[in-house]
């Protein structure tokens, strides 16, 4: 397979801006690109990513994307096939993202330390509960001047410590002395994305130049996809990991019944609780950041296009369905997850709700640290969804008590020079 031609005809094209601008890269070594996860958002991201290789000079043309591999249905055939061939072959991932044509030069790989091999350019995306036994299989595949981006929503907490981890810093962590991970997050339902609808994402990244600007032209299809960069990786990243959180309260407001000002309510205390848990659990953090694709923008569009906000919305009408009919007068933590593990296989063919597994460690991190009463959406969020608390309450969340925020503070400092 050559994609030679494709590439220097690309590379001649204005549209593909201006060479001269280009960020100064070493000629003799490429980046090595491996996209590790092929779900919804891996798929997508993938069909920026093939294109990017195949027409820029920083970059291998070939792209592994390492598949979990599985046996799946396709039309037109008797028996199943493993997903990596119908990949390669029909160059569509029919599981998760079906319509969609995938770039030629990305190529399937079952097998995890094959699919790493050399790599000098880590893409993670993944539901971040399969991650850990994988990370020392890449550790010793990847090339040793690797770097990572992370593309993960979630976040661990360690009991003992009680102490947020991030993924990215779990990455970093488990792939060793100098290894540093950046992140993608942003408005990006993974459908949309590669249906080519315009939308903006953020990478945050500390690599430096000319690396984070490489790193940026990787993701970056203008117009359609438009990647601003960002230092602040911990912001990002948090941010992308509680509105998924957040997104599980829009769904209990939807299925309750109410409408577009109590989601509108909801959102705005949840954006001031996520800006809180920024600022209580790391520092540096800048304020931009909320504005950012990353901030403001994904908790919208999680908010009213996500897998979140569909699922907890199918909760909460089960929920009061079992409670009307008496059934149940309310859930204990056993039912809540047999509800949520039957809701996710029923409606989500095989993806994965990630706010539901977020959510928890959440709360377990504010209960450690003795700061629940700060973050009351959040908390009522984890009460409905694994505590038994009727979905109803969720309107009791939204305090309408304005709560300390960096955002106060900022208008206070404002106005002292009034
Ligand atoms: N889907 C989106 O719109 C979207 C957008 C932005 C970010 N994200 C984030 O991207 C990350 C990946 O989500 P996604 O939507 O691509 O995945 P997904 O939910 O669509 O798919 C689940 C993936 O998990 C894999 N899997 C199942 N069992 C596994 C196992 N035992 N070991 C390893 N892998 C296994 C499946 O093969 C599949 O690729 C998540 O953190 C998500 O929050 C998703
Ligand atoms: O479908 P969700 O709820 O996992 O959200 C998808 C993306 O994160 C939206 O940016």
């Amino acid at each position: 397979m050559s994609f030679s031609s494709e590439k220097l005809s690309c590379a001649a094209n204005p549209m593909d801006g201006d060479f001269d601008s280009n960020p100064q890269t070493s000629s003799e070594q490429l980046d090595k690109v491996t996209i590790v996860g092929s779900g919804a958002w891996g798929s997508s991201i993938a069909t920026k990513i093939g294109r990017n290789c195949a027409r820029l000079p920083f970059f291998e043309e070939k792209v592994s994307m390492w598949v979990y591999e599985e046996m799946v249905d396709v039309e037109g055939s008797d028996e199943k096939m493993k997903l990596t061939e119908v990949i390669n072959t029909r160059h569509e991932n029919v599981k998760y993202l079906p319509g969609i044509t995938l770039p030629e030069n990305v190529v399937a790989v079952p097998d995890l330390a094959e699919a790493c091999r050399d790599a000098t350019l880590l893409i993670f995306v993944l539901p971040h509960q399969f991650l850990p036994r994988l990370l020392p299989i890449i550790r010793e595949a990847a090339h040793p001047s690797c770097r990572g981006v992370s593309l993960i929503k979630g976040i661990d907490f360690c009991k003992e410590k009680g102490t947020p981890i991030l993924i990215s810093q779990g990455i970093a962590e488990a792939m060793g002395d100098g290894f540093e991970c950046g992140v993608l997050m942003g408005a990006n339902v993974a459908s949309e994305v590669a249906e080519g609808q315009m939308c903006e994402s953020t990478l945050a990244s500390n690599f430096g130049p000319p690396a984070d600007e490489i790193t940026r032209r990787l993701f970056d299809s203008p117009p359609h996809f438009r990647v601003q960069h960002i230092t602040d990786v911990q912001g990002a990243e948090v941010c992308g990991a509680l509105k998924n959180v957040i997104a599980l309260g829009a769904g209990f407001v939807d299925g309750v019944g109410l409408g577009s000002n109590t989601k509108a309510a909801l959102m705005r205390v949840g954006l001031k609780e996520m800006a809180k848990f920024c600022h209580m659990f790391f520092d540096g953090i800048r304020d931009d950041t909320f504005m950012e694709s990353c901030g403001m923008a994904d908790l919208i569009t999680t908010c009213f296009g996500g897998r979140n906000r569909k699922c907890a919305e199918a909760f909460a009408k089960r929920q009061m369905k079992d409670i009307k009919e008496g059934r149940v007068i309310s859930y204990d933590l056993k039912q809540s997850e047999a509800l949520w593990t039957k809701i996710e296989a029923d409606l989500l063919n095989g993806q994965k709700l990630q706010g539901t597994i977020t959510s928890k460690d959440v709360y377990n991190l504010i209960c450690a640290r003795n700061v629940t009463a700060d973050f009351p959406l959040i908390k009522k969020i984890y009460d409905i969804a694994y505590g038994g608390h009727p979905v109803e309450e969720i309107v009791l969340g939204i305090s309408t008590v304005p709560t300390p925020s960096p955002y106060d503070a900022v208008h206070f400092t404002h106005a002292s020079h009034l």
